[in-house]
């Protein structure tokens, strides 16, 4: 099986007035071809910093991180995103405001291509981008031509799931995706996320504060306490946990 993440004695010191603080201790996480893994901890943990190291936004003081076979340690973001798909907890920010749909799916599917090529695809894909949209059961598929910024917060949401998703990225980050939503739109949202990462069989990492989705879903659920991973539970070992299991771990 091959291996889709692999970070080696990742450390993330950052300098402070009062001295060296660790925000990433000693990492090291293997994650391979369709592993999809709940990440746990307590606020401040290092979770989304974990992910800031993975996706090169915040530098790592030591360490090495792979992606899909290549050493991406030393590039930056931009060039990171080329394997990595992120979707945050903000509806706001994995979509362009003023663009509509059928355009934001347009720049989804033609990252760096042509600008010019980019809106000649929006008219040619429309109907694709259809039957993607409808996808997501929450009428987006009616709101192609409408800009982002008049959807509600769960459209936007799974627009941005769809966005990341299109063109396959070899990794994707979840980082607390469904937090800003009510209830039921987080249900469906996550509902939408199973049913994309199985279907184009993704490998990748999802922070949650919601036990139950922890345990729902993905193969695997690790633990981050202080900057380290502190438990790393397999799919066996993850069918027995039950909630107060990992609520233990909050006290
Ligand atoms: N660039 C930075 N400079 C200094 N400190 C930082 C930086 N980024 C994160 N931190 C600190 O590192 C610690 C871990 O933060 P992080 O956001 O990774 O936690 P988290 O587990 O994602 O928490 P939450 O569940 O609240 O989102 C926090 O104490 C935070 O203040």
């Amino acid at each position: 099986m091959s291996v889709q993440l692999k970070l080696t004695d990742v450390q993330v010191n950052i300098a402070q007035e009062q001295g060296v603080r660790t925000l990433l201790d000693d990492v090291n996480l293997v994650l391979n071809q369709g592993d999809f893994v709940t990440v746990l901890g307590t606020n401040g943990a290092g979770k989304s910093t974990l992910f800031n190291a993975i996706a090169g936004t915040l530098p790592i003081t030591a360490g090495q991180i792979e992606i899909a076979g290549h050493d991406v340690t030393k590039l930056n973001p931009e060039k990171r995103a080329k394997y990595i798909a992120r979707v945050f907890q903000d509806p706001k920010l994995g979509t362009a405001p003023r663009m509509t749909v059928a355009e934001n799916l347009a720049l989804a599917s033609h990252r760096g291509d042509r600008l010019k090529l980019k809106f000649q695809q929006v008219s040619k894909q429309r109907e694709a981008y259809r039957t993607l949209a409808a996808k997501t059961g929450n009428g987006l598929d009616q709101a192609l031509d409408k800009a982002t910024e008049q959807l509600s917060g769960g459209q936007r949401q799974a627009l941005s799931l769809l966005m990341a998703s299109l063109k396959r990225p070899e990794l994707l980050l979840l980082d607390e995706h469904t937090a800003a939503l009510d209830p039921h739109t987080s249900q469906a949202i996550m509902a939408l996320t199973a049913q994309i990462v199985a279907e184009q069989q993704l490998t990748g990492l999802m922070i949650t504060h919601q036990m139950d989705d922890a345990l729902q879903y993905g193969n695997r659920l690790i633990v981050l306490d202080n900057g380290r991973i502190i438990a790393d539970y397999d799919a066996d070992s993850k069918a027995k946990l039950t909630r107060q299991d990992l609520l233990d771990y909050f006290d």
